[in-house]
């Protein structure tokens, strides 16, 4: 068995539309595929921010045509999010791998969390979901109950709970897979956000920041990397001014002060920094990296990405 390492592939990873994520998983496919090719078992989890808000408004629109239908539970539109990714990734990574003559399953699974109906998060929505509006689409959103933000110079969008991971229902599941040589694709948008209720799971209205389920997910596979990839090769201080300056390495300690500083975007790079610290943290063995899904291999390779150790 080769390391276990679990990957968490972002918004470059997938695209905003249909089109753009066919295009983008190749891509994607091609990261694994070499990180396949360096011997890792792999875990993926996947962002869907952008399509869980985009099949919300669908199902909506739906309702509208066929009354009979009520609006979807934004936990069904995440279950359809991690479909849809899970087949467009799965299928992808098949063709790359069979192209590169290595034959191996690869498998979604349908991922709920367990999280605490009492988080704060419910009361303070920050996660970001679906397409920039203008500002009279977030009027109408406000006015059927839905909270928005305004993102300066890019628009409005709307913004729901987001609560912490507690536990991951489907555990066993993804750890058969994995030990048995398979690629599993779990827990993606940081897994269907449910809360128990006895024997059953009542899914809730939030979507998990995949980052910090990503974090949990190693730690239970007794993972020794959690590799993010993302948009930009390095985390980097003073990002975007003229002071900025790329980081190779991060200790823990570094990276909750840089945190307390406020260096990091919420629901952007902030929540990255925070899976890496909890998972960094938690053992000497563990390592995250940050860097793009352009360098993955280089990045596992010890050649560039930020390094997150304790
Ligand atoms: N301090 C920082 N260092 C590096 N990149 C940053 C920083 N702050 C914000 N970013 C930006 O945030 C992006 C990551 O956030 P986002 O695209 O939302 O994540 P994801 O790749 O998980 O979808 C990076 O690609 C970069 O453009
Ligand atoms: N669920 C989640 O974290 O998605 P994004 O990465 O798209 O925000």
């Amino acid at each position: 068995m080769g390391k276990k390492i679990v990957v968490a592939l972002g918004h470059s990873a997938l695209g905003k539309t249909f089109p753009e994520q066919k295009e983008a998983v190749k891509n994607a496919a091609s990261a694994i595929a070499d990180l396949v090719e360096a011997k890792y078992d792999i875990v993926i989890t996947h962002s869907n921010g952008t399509q869980v808000g985009m099949i919300h408004s669908a199902m909506r629109e739906y309702s509208r045509l066929e009354p009979t239908n009520t609006v979807a539970p934004m936990s069904i539109c995440s279950a359809m999010s991690q479909g849809y990714i899970g087949y467009d990734l799965q299928n992808e990574i098949r063709t790359e791998l069979l192209n590169r003559g290595i034959y191996k399953p690869v498998s979604t699974i349908i991922t709920q969390v367990r999280v605490d109906p009492f988080d704060t998060a419910f009361s303070y929505p920050t996660k970001e979901i679906g397409r920039y509006m203008t500002a009279e689409e977030a009027k109408a959103e406000e006015e059927k109950g839905n909270h928005v933000v305004e993102i300066e110079g890019k628009g409005f969008r709307r913004i729901i709970a987001a609560p912490r991971p507690m536990e991951i229902y489907e555990i066993d599941a993804i750890k058969t897979l994995v030990d048995a040589g398979q690629i599993v694709i779990a827990a993606g948008g940081g897994g269907i956000p449910v809360l128990q209720q006895g024997t059953r799971l009542k899914g809730a209205s939030a979507v998990i920041e995949k980052d910090v389920t990503s974090a949990c997910l190693a730690e239970e596979l007794g993972a020794e990397v959690l590799l993010l990839l993302t948009g930009v090769e390095k985390v980097a201080l003073n990002f975007g001014t003229d002071k900025e300056q790329a980081l190779d390495t991060m200790s823990v300690d570094d990276a909750t002060k840089y945190i307390a500083d406020k260096q990091f975007n919420e629901g952007g790079m902030l929540p990255k920094v925070e899976a890496a610290v909890s998972f960094a943290s938690s053992s000497k063995e563990h390592k995250a990296i940050i860097t793009s899904i352009d360098t993955a291999l280089e990045g596992i390779s010890g050649k560039t990405g930020t390094v997150i150790t304790c």
